[in-house]
């Protein structure tokens, strides 16, 4: 756990000081839960962005993208359940004044619960050495199955009264656990609220006139309302999906975890319309083909897993969430739901128009059931900037802080960087860098030593240096400078181009997604 804070800490100082986030009107204080992309996290943001893009729309025939309005007729969101169901339950504390989640009071309790487990068995694992068998362990151990029968029960008992919204009863829970404030130990609580997450604002200039509008708290509707629109004009055919990226809005009562919870954000969405009866099939398909799109970024198997949903909301008839091990363990990354006619029919009651496809082949017209995959570009980011940040020992006894960026995700591909400012060294880095630049993001660095460069552009993220020295001048090659590997290689410049675009071009991270194999997921 010290080490995964520690870790943690380092992502978030790492991201400030290299350029790629800082927090939101920092020289005010900054905003809670609100952060700014900086020069090279606006670039690793859209990179995420366009490979997701080439993955669903491009690879695609049968998926178009939109691109909707984020403030959008206030009655969609009462169709969709916003407006009534999509709130957390909160609690204040009366002498910290401080407002938390009810629910996750509980949940972090039966966590530290939880945690005990995992103590305990790194004791025996101690004592027992290679004979130690985990599984048998946790089957027998007394105080182990304890432990996990209280955390059980705490959690089931959660899960039931939040779904009976039997608030009262969450209330009541958090006082027989004797749950205190985290940060004042103080008991003194009030009731549980519900707490409808959705921004509120006004469209018009008159009080009288103005009307009240919903910043939008999901991308989703956006595709819903639009779905004949788009079917109509693009003449598409059942199955057929409609993508879109863009910004959401979300009053989250406890925003924490840097960019992995915050109050704007980005989804990458993508509702994919089928044949009533057949949703089954394209959810399995879906599951499949996201954790393929994953992998192909070569993160770690390991670092993934799902997360079948047995609770589902109800407009659903199967979800799964993709976990990935966050520097505060395994967290949602992505969610697949298949969504049935919910969100169609709804709309179609609330704005009185037909949402229906005819379709040729049955002849018959029907509200298509709807699958859907949605991912949020911020945890994406967090996802690859924490897992690419690591601190290396090298044989020669130092250390190397390195961001292990998948080279096609990187910012900047390669930097260029003369030996010594003269001798006609800094002209040829120039003019390589006009060379360079119409394919990919280049930079060109001549301070320091050349050794203190590389370190910098490690950091930084860079896949490539590419440095010019005097043999340049004799035989027109230069030294390329691997970041993953710290070899060096030899090449003539006009091979350059060539070589950084092979190893970073979509297309070949693309062609891995069909490679990967999902005996191991
Ligand atoms: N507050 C947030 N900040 C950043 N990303 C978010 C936030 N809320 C949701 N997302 C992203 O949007 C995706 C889809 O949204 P969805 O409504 O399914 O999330 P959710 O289940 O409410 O997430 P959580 O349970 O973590 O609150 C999530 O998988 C996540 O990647």
């Amino acid at each position: 756990m010290a080490n995964q804070d520690e870790h943690f800490k380092k992502v978030i100082s790492h991201a400030k000081e290299y350029g790629y986030i800082f927090p939101s009107s920092e020289i005010y204080d900054g905003l809670s839960a609100v952060y700014d992309y900086a020069q090279n996290g606006a670039e690793l943001k859209k990179n995420i962005r366009e490979y997701w893009w080439k993955a669903m729309v491009q690879m695609h025939e049968n998926i178009v993208g939109i691109d909707a309005a984020i403030f959008m007729h206030p009655t969609t969101w009462k169709a969709s359940g916003h407006v009534d169901a999509f709130n957390d339950p909160l609690i204040d504390n009366k002498d910290s004044k401080k407002r938390y989640r009810a629910d996750v009071l509980v949940e972090d309790y039966a966590a530290k619960i939880e945690a005990k487990i995992d103590k305990e068995v790194a004791k025996a694992e101690k004592r027992f050495g290679e004979t130690f068998d985990k599984e048998q362990f946790l089957a027998t151990n007394g105080r182990v199955k304890d432990y996990q029968e209280k955390a059980d029960t705490i959690l089931k008992r959660l899960g039931r009264s939040l779904e009976k919204e039997d608030l009262a009863d969450v209330k009541a829970l958090i006082e027989e656990l004797g749950i205190a404030d985290p940060e004042t130990g103080s008991k003194n609580w009030t009731d549980v609220k519900q707490f409808n997450l959705m921004f509120g604002t006004k469209l018009g200039a008159s009080a009288d006139s103005a009307m009240d509008l919903y910043l939008r708290p999901e991308t989703a509707q956006g595709i819903f309302v639009n779905f004949l629109n788009v079917q109509k004009t693009g003449r598409m055919k059942i199955p057929f999906g409609i993508a879109q990226t863009g910004k959401a809005f979300r009053n989250e009562i406890v925003a924490r975890q840097f960019i992995f919870r915050q109050r704007e954000f980005e989804q990458m969405e993508m509702q994919f319309f089928v044949r009533p009866g057949e949703q089954k099939k394209w959810y399995d398909s879906w599951k499949e083909n996201r954790m393929k799109w994953h992998l192909s970024l070569g993160m770690g198997e390991e670092n993934y897993r799902f997360h079948d949903h047995e609770k589902l909301a109800h407009y659903a008839d199967a979800a799964t969430d993709i976990e990935f091990k966050f520097p505060f363990g395994f967290k949602e990354l992505e969610g697949i739901h298949s969504r049935t006619d919910f969100d169609l029919s709804k709309h179609e009651e609330f704005s009185g128009k037909k949402l229906q496809y005819f379709d040729p082949e049955l002849n018959e017209s029907y509200v298509p059931y709807v699958v859907e995959t949605s991912i949020g570009l911020d945890r994406m980011f967090l996802a690859v900037f924490s897992n690419s940040l690591q601190d290396e020992e090298l044989e020669n006894g130092t250390s190397r802080i390195v961001l292990k960026i998948p080279a096609v995700l990187a910012p900047y591909k390669a930097a260029v960087l003369p030996l010594v400012k003269k001798d006609g060294l800094p002209e040829i880095a120039r003019k390589i860098v006009d060379d360079l630049k119409w394919d990919f993001m280049v930079k060109y660095d001549d301070k320091d030593a050349v050794g203190r460069r590389y370190r910098r552009q490690d950091a930084a993220g860079t896949p490539f240096c590419i440095t010019v020295d005097h043999q340049t001048l004799e035989d027109h090659t230069v030294t390329m400078r691997h970041r993953d590997t710290m070899e060096q290689q030899r090449v003539a410049i006009e091979e350059l181009r060539g070589i950084v675009l092979k190893e970073t071009d979509m297309r070949t991270w693309l062609m891995r997604m069909d490679q990967m194999a999902m005996n191991s997921i």
